[in-house]
């Protein structure tokens, strides 16, 4: 049987072999571009790094090893998961003994019946009536401990996914949800967190206790067929094997190579409705339909090419299933009856060695049955693997660069002297990896440091890398090395072009992110609304009501909640800005600056207009001396009144 298995998990793993045929990659070869080395947090913290890296199980059941290892080492639910997985077995076993047990009552009343013994007949036909009565609640009791179990695996697989993905507290640190967003690693995790663990554990739970029941079918059966008719066990052994091989090996590769394109197509379909909803006015605007329809076409077409190519696979396979099981009907009285003829087993024999059979050839032809159940559940394996690799990845890229400091990675602390805002030291800075693409250096060797009362405009040409370096000094990209140091995490504010609107009232937006724990009441919300000019939303807009604010409040507004937000926050002292007031008037513009001005120890922006020079101390230009765009980037850090000076091209003539 484990051969077999093994033979059907070859087969799944020859569909890597057929995509690479095919001139695709595998998913795996891909993930290992970026060896990370891995070891606990103590081995790395004492500078012990092992040399192995994180890299994708060989053979699937390797794959789902590991997820199950997960599960039953869940610190919340492993122990549940013990128990109910111990039950289900149990209430398997009793299963089995019961049918078992009904083969030699169907035996003693068909010889009955042959005998025309009728108190044997009534009695058989009692003892049925036993079995069903006893057999019946067990049947019950499994189902429900199996749906427990499956609602546990999930339970511990979503959280343990999400828990990570999210960084939620306990889980992991960083935020392994934008290191994945920005480096592109692993396509559409959120569906692997929510659709591919609810595939994978509703088919897995059954799988896995149809492979308990096969081998306790066929040590169960297998003795009472031998007895009856040792070529009918042969018989059945020698068929079954071969109609497995025949099936894992001409149609399993198939089937799981179309499977996993399948669920590739479909993400990528749903993600395209997904973004034309995202980007819904710009799409309308541009009346964009017929383009969006055109792509989304080619994909759907693609998709249906996939299905209609599966559907072949699917019937061919079912053809063959089919065909093989109806050749079975003939063939144990084939096998019993010329004794029964000679009148050497009685006639319930024929009965039960057919049952017997059934039985056996039904656990030995499990695999060829179940072929796309089993595909289907090797790709959400793969799938769900790649996953936990790539979170690990990140968890593990975390540690080292808290370990190993600006060597490795750009290393983050907290400015010491009171009077220092942000502090970089020899940093340079490259993009994020990404599959089949150069990282760029962005900049090398950067020093320069901000202190109390004084604020930075970071300025250059577009794409040079401006955001970058005020993701750099918010700890958000750390690729590249030296180091960056910024004042107390929970004093920092960063503030994006497009503010994140939070899903829920108009007081939350406010409060975000201390949603849950905030003591501010309305009265202080409703004077930093007034601060930031945005005090007339009260007269349209109930404070406690939930409403779609990204889409209601122009972006000028949300960038102004967005200021409102600092002022709710009386512990801040440094704002990160990436053009955080580009869609404001100028007067509003010179308000909000004013108020950070007044509230805060500095701030750090980053923009085109000349006319943000007016409210910043210092000036970081990003620029190159040559034409050539590969040529490194020169970076001048200098007051203001030097660099109007010095540039005066560049310089904010009111
Ligand atoms: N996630 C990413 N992965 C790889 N490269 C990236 C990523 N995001 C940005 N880049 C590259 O990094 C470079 C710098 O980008 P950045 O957004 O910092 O430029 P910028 O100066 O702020 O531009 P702009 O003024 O147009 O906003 C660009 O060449 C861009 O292509």
């Amino acid at each position: 049987m484990f051969s077999r298995l093994g033979a059907f998990f070859f087969g799944v793993n020859r569909i890597a072999r057929l995509r690479r045929r095919m001139g695709r990659k595998r998913d795996e070869e891909e993930m290992t571009m970026w060896p990370v080395q891995i070891g606990n947090e103590e081995d790395i913290e004492k500078g012990f790094l092992k040399s192995e890296s994180i890299e994708p199980s060989r053979s699937v059941l390797g794959a789902a090893a590991m997820l199950a290892r997960m599960f039953y080492r869940d610190a919340s639910l492993g122990r549940r998961a013990v128990v109910l997985s111990i039950s289900v077995f149990a209430l398997l076993l009793l299963e089995i003994g019961a049918v078992l047990y009904y083969s030699g009552v169907q035996k003693n009343y068909m010889t009955a019946l042959q005998e025309k013994n009728v108190e044997a007949f009534y009695h058989g036909l009692w003892m049925v009536a036993a079995v069903i009565v006893f057999i019946s609640p067990i049947i019950a009791l499994h189902e429900y401990t199996s749906g427990l179990l499956k609602v546990t695996f999930r339970e511990s697989l979503t959280r343990r996914f999400c828990g990570i993905y999210l960084a939620a507290p306990g889980y992991a640190e960083g935020a392994p949800f934008y290191r994945l967003t920005i480096t592109g690693e692993i396509d559409n995790p959120d569906q692997r967190i929510c659709q591919d663990v609810s595939d994978f554990v509703g088919i897995a739970v059954h799988l896995v206790q149809d492979v308990v029941r096969t081998f306790l079918n066929i040590f169960g059966f297998a003795t009472v067929l031998y007895s009856i008719s040792p070529a009918a066990c042969f018989g059945v052994l020698i068929y079954s094997v071969t109609g497995t091989l025949i099936a894992t090996r001409g149609f399993g590769p198939w089937i799981g190579f179309y499977q996993l394109q399948r669920v590739k197509q479909e993400a990528n379909l749903r993600y395209d409705l997904i973004r034309v909803r995202e980007n819904a006015e710009s799409v309308a605007f541009f009346e964009g339909g017929t383009a969006e329809w055109s792509k989304f076409s080619t994909l759907f077409n693609d998709l249906l090419t996939t299905v209609y190519r599966s559907v072949v696979v699917a019937s061919g396979f079912g053809m063959f299933n089919r065909s093989f099981h109806w050749a079975t009907f003939a063939i144990p009285a084939l096998l019993v009856g010329p004794a029964y003829l000679r009148g050497e087993v009685q006639f319930g024999v024929i009965s039960q060695a057919s049952m017997a059979f059934n039985i056996i050839l039904g656990a030995l032809t499990l695999i060829m049955d179940k072929l796309e159940s089993l595909t289907d559940v090797a790709v959400r394996i793969r799938r769900l693997e790649d996953l936990e690799l790539a979170l690990r990845r990140c968890k593990n890229e975390s540690i080292q660069r808290r370990s190993l400091g600006g060597s490795f990675s750009i290393a983050s602390s907290e400015v010491v002297g009171a009077d220092e805002l942000l502090r970089f030291r020899e940093v340079t800075l490259r993009t994020p990896p990404r599959q089949g693409m150069l990282q760029q250096t962005l900049c090398q060797e950067l020093s320069m440091e901000l202190k109390d009362g004084q604020s930075l405009l970071i300025v250059g040409e577009s794409g040079i890398g401006k955001s970058s370096l005020l993701r750099a000094a918010a700890g958000l990209w750390a690729d590249g090395c030296g180091e960056v140091q910024l004042c107390q995490r929970r004093t920092v504010f960063f503030m994006p072009q497009k503010p994140y609107m939070f899903l829920g009232t108009l007081k939350d937006q406010l409060l975000y992110p201390n949603v849950q724990d905030s003591l501010l009441g309305d009265v202080d919300i409703q004077q930093a609304l007034k601060q930031v000019n945005l005090h007339h939303l009260l007269e349209q807009h109930n404070l406690n009501e939930s409403k779609e604010w990204s889409s209601l409040l122009s972006l000028g507004q949300q960038q102004r909640i967005n200021f409102a937000r600092v002022l709710l926050r009386p512990e801040t002292r440094v704002a990160l800005i990436d053009e955080g007031t580009s869609a404001c008037d100028p007067g509003n513009e010179a308000l909000l600056y004013g108020l950070l001005r007044e509230r805060l120890s500095g701030y750090v922006s980053v923009g085109h207009r000349p006319a943000l020079q007016q409210f910043h101390s210092h000036v970081l230009y990003l620029h190159r001396p040559g034409e050539l765009s590969h040529e490194p980037t020169r970076i001048d850090f200098m007051t203001m009144e030097e660099f109007q000076k010095t540039y005066p091209a560049l310089a904010f003539h009111p």
